[in-house]
């Protein structure tokens, strides 16, 4: 057989806010972002670019005839609109810089090692070399220890443990088996140990790496509504400030030719005012705002398709996580066989292994396994049996064999007792003792019958995950409520729920449940978010507002949802609506900012742009700035730097707390309304005497 050699797998490496190797490529961009289409993209910015372009033929005009005002005056009013422009494009640049990185590390890990393609979707049949690109959904591959997992697909034979570093960070191996809610594995990661037959899941292009790069590159392409609410409501304030400037000229030559007042106003001031009052703070970070929102949410591992969904995560009041996989670790051991009165260890145990031979469930295996630690009970010839297996689903919470007319079933404790009450019979008060002290114990009963007659409880042991307790706590802080939903007994339901302290939790539930759960809180207009793993979780991550998937889940479950957890940590959505609040908030302060900012500029620039033709405005200049032309100027030069002095803001979001919404808002309009207000009182101030010291006015 051909050798196929492993590739290193590349690990995706963090990156900090400001690498001073993104600075130079950021400056760069920032000039190649001067085109009138990039520019269109943000209204404002349009407004301030085309008036950069009519001061700069202003100022051409100047030179070579007669212009409407000092040459030197409007270059230098030119410059500093054209430096607006290209802060606002840096900004972007900048955090496009560090989407573009973490695409491009992402792109590392597409592997051109070639796959082992097999011709029969079986272990151990011959397969030939076949590359990434030619392989199809459906096709079938055998992957070994050391070979890397050439596309996402699910397992359908074999148990290995794989090196998922590459995707998670994490280096702990994990175990990926066929059957259950482990089967699913990434393209590149890499297989430690033992053999895998894996079907693709996905036609080449769609795989998982090529949505994560395509959501991160396209991160600023694609407006999320509230974004656009935000947008409308920046070109309003634009339009209304434009159609003020604009009859402000015939009004002041008519003043001057008619009412005999002074010099008219020069377009050159009614554009350096123009971009003064127009919200341009908020229009030029807006972008960059969005796309390190997004670049924040990779960072913290998560993979969000939706930028909607980033921002629905902001207000996000109702956490539903499923409980096997998301809150346990999820991997269901076999622990302990109890038979019933009657019967003894070993007839149960052998029972329950026949009712597991065929189960490809981590929980039908585990028993399998136990049955053969502690009784020798040895694997039979499934063949030989003449035996039809009846698979495991969440609808039916059972599975078992029928062998001609012995029916052998095992399952969740209330559906087994249905099983066998339509048979006339009835469970033994022993056994049903049993079942409630697994259950109280946190761990899953499973009830066995034959024909009818119960023979006894398997224990499936599961374990919380740690540290969960003190994160759904904050969560509450936060004002989100837990509920935990599970296809498991109320019992286990309750120890586990009070094991992780969620406030709330739904037992017994079927896929078809958990869904309508979902629905009766939407509908009464709460903002759901739904963590869970498995195909029986699918339903309900589909109809959830913010979906979060574990890396560790099915494919089935991570098609459905709009976000991926690739370290499959429940009480990530921590983090995440933590980001997609920082990213609202960081919004909104930077609009009210932006929109408080006008108070001052329009002290400075008004009486300075009409003293000439109204002396009288001289009343309303209360900060006396030294000349008309140093307001101007100092206006517009603060209006652009105060885009800089913002960008570590825009990109690392504002400081988020977990207090209420009310407080936060109240905090933020202090700081940012009234600061909004004050600083460039300070700012057009300072700028005014260096200015004049300088004597550069
Ligand atoms: N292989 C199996 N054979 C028979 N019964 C099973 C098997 N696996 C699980 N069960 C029973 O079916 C119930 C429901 O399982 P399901 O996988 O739908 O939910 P769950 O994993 O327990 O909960 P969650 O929704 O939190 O993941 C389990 O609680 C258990 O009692
Ligand atoms: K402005
Ligand atoms: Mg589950």
């Amino acid at each position: 057989m051909p050798e196929i050699k492993a590739t290193p797998v590349v690990s995706r490496k963090s990156l900090t806010l400001f690498d001073t190797a993104m600075i130079g490529p950021a400056i760069v961009d920032a000039f190649k972002k001067l085109t009138p289409r990039a520019q269109w993209r943000s209204p404002v910015m349009f407004v301030v670019y085309v008036g950069s372009i009519i001061t700069t033929l202003l100022f051409i005009q100047s030179l070579i005839g007669q212009g409407e005002a000092n040459s030197g005056f409007i270059a230098a009013i030119s410059i500093w609109l054209w430096f607006t422009v290209l802060f606002a494009n840096f900004a972007e640049s900048l955090a496009e810089g560090r989407s573009k990185a973490q695409a491009a590390s992402l792109r590392a890990l597409k592997q051109t090692v070639l796959a082992k393609k097999l011709a029969t979707p079986k272990h151990g049949t011959t397969w030939l070399p076949a590359s990434p690109a030619d392989l199809r959904k459906g096709d079938t591959v055998l992957v070994e220890a050391g070979d890397v997992i050439p596309v996402d697909g699910e397992v359908i034979e074999g148990v290995a443990s794989v090196d998922e570093s590459a995707i998670t960070g994490e280096s702990a191996p994990v175990i990926r088996e066929s059957g259950g809610d482990f089967s699913s594995v990434t393209g590149g990661t890499r297989v430690l140990s033992d053999w895998l037959v894996v079907r693709i899941a996905v036609n080449p292009g769609e795989a998982f790496i090529d949505r994560m790069i395509a959501m991160v590159e396209g991160a600023k392409r694609q407006k999320t509504p509230n974004e656009i609410a935000l947008t409308i409501l920046l070109v309003a304030l634009t339009i209304i400030f434009l159609i003020v400037t604009v009859t402000l000229l015939p009004f002041s030559l008519y003043s001057v030719q008619v009412a005999g007042a002074g010099t008219p106003i020069t377009i050159t001031v009614l554009i350096a005012l123009l971009v003064c009052l127009i919200p341009t703070t908020i229009g030029g970070l807006l972008s960059a705002i969005g796309v390190a929102g997004m670049s924040r949410m990779m960072q913290a591992n998560v993979i969000a398709t939706s930028g909607r969904a980033v921002e629905a995560a902001g207000d996000v009041d109702v956490l539903l996580l499923d409980k096997t996989g998301t809150i346990t670790l999820g991997n269901r051991q076999a622990s302990e066989f109890y038979p019933a009165p009657g019967i003894t260890q070993i007839q149960l145990a052998d029972v329950a292994q026949l009712a597991s031979l065929a189960d490809e469930t981590p929980e039908g295996r585990s028993i399998v396994i136990l049955a053969k630690q502690q009784y020798n009970i040895r694997e039979r010839d499934i063949a030989a049996l003449n035996a039809h297996f009846v698979h495991f689903s969440a609808q039916t919470r059972m599975s078992g064999v029928d062998m001609g007319e012995r029916v052998i079933r095992k399952g969740a404790a209330d559906t087994v007792k249905k099983h066998i009450e339509l048979l006339g019979r009835s469970f033994l008060i022993e056994v049903s003792n049993t079942v409630d002290d697994i259950s109280r114990r946190g761990s899953t009963p499973l009830v066995v019958v034959d024909d009818g007659r119960v023979m006894g409880v398997v224990e499936l042991k599961d374990i919380v995950k740690g540290g969960i307790k003190e994160r759904f706590a904050e969560l509450r802080r936060m004002g989100i409520k837990t509920v935990m939903i599970t296809g498991d007994n109320k019992l286990t339901a309750a120890a586990i729920a009070a094991e992780a302290g969620v406030d709330d939790f739904l037992a017994e539930a079927t896929p078809e449940q958990k869904l309508k759960l979902i629905r009766e809180y939407q509908s009464q207009g709460r903002l759901v978010a739904m963590t869970g793993d498995g195909t029986n979780d699918a339903p309900a991550l589909a109809q959830a507002d913010v979906a979060v998937a574990m890396n560790s889940g099915t494919q089935a479950a991570k098609e459905a949802g709009n976000m991926v957890d690739l370290d499959s940590n429940p009480t990530k959505l921590l983090e995440i609506v933590e980001i997609g609040k920082q990213m609202l908030m960081t919004r909104g302060s930077l609009t009210t900012f932006s929109i408080a900012n006008d108070v001052a500029k329009y002290f400075a620039i008004i009486p300075a742009a009409f003293v000439t033709t109204y002396p009288q405005l001289k009343a309303l200049d209360i900060m006396q700035l030294s000349s008309p032309s140093s307001a101007i100027m100092s206006a517009v030069i603060f209006n652009a730097l105060i885009i800089v002095v913002l960008i570590p803001l825009a990109l690392k979001g504002v400081k988020y707390r977990a207090v209420g919404a009310a407080a936060l808002l109240r905090r933020n309009m202090l700081i940012y309304g009234l600061g909004g207000i004050l600083v460039p009182f300070v700012g057009i101030k300072l700028i005014d005497m260096i200015l004049t010291v300088f004597g550069l006015i």
